[in-house]
């Protein structure tokens, strides 16, 4: 049986790849600003992760020079985040950026994000034709679950 199901179970076993959703922040949660966190300073440890700000509500920043810096929600474009897997296997040319998820208490923020990994059994290391001499291998060999 060829299904949608079948073909989603397939991809996801493969490329370990599936949908995240974020909420908005409840009410609750907005009558109290000081305790609203959103998603802590983190890279990704996708290879690639495509993001759509649903609503278009401010709140992703990346680290650059050391100053957070807004993503502005663009309408209908998607945010292509680089993650550590690429980062290796491109030894390092694109790098993974350091960012976080602040709410603000006027607004809840909704974004869906699809991540895209390799293998959870496999190994990863930076491709052969990117490593030489000059350009050594900036990583080591690790295995993806690690
Ligand atoms: O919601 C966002 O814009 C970012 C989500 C995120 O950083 C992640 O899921 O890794
Ligand atoms: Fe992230």
């Amino acid at each position: 049986m060829d299904s949608e199901l079948s073909r989603l179970h397939f991809a996801s076993k493969e490329w370990a790849s599936f949908q995240l959703v974020n909420h908005g922040v409840s009410p609750a949660f907005l009558e109290n600003p000081e305790k609203v966190v959103g998603l802590t300073t983190h890279c990704d440890d996708s290879a690639l992760t495509i993001l759509l700000e649903i609503n278009e509500v401010e709140g992703l920043q990346i680290k650059k020079d050391g100053k957070w810096i807004p993503v502005t929600p663009f309408p209908n474009a998607f945010v292509v985040n680089i993650g550590y897997v690429l980062e290796i296997i491109t030894n390092g040319t694109y790098r993974s950026i350091e960012h976080h998820v602040i709410v603000n208490s006027v607004q809840g923020r909704l974004s869906i994000g699809t991540v895209y990994s390799v293998r959870y059994d496999g190994e990863m290391y930076p491709a052969s034709n990117l490593v030489s001499e000059n350009t050594p291998s900036l990583f080591k060999r690790v295995k993806v679950e690690e």
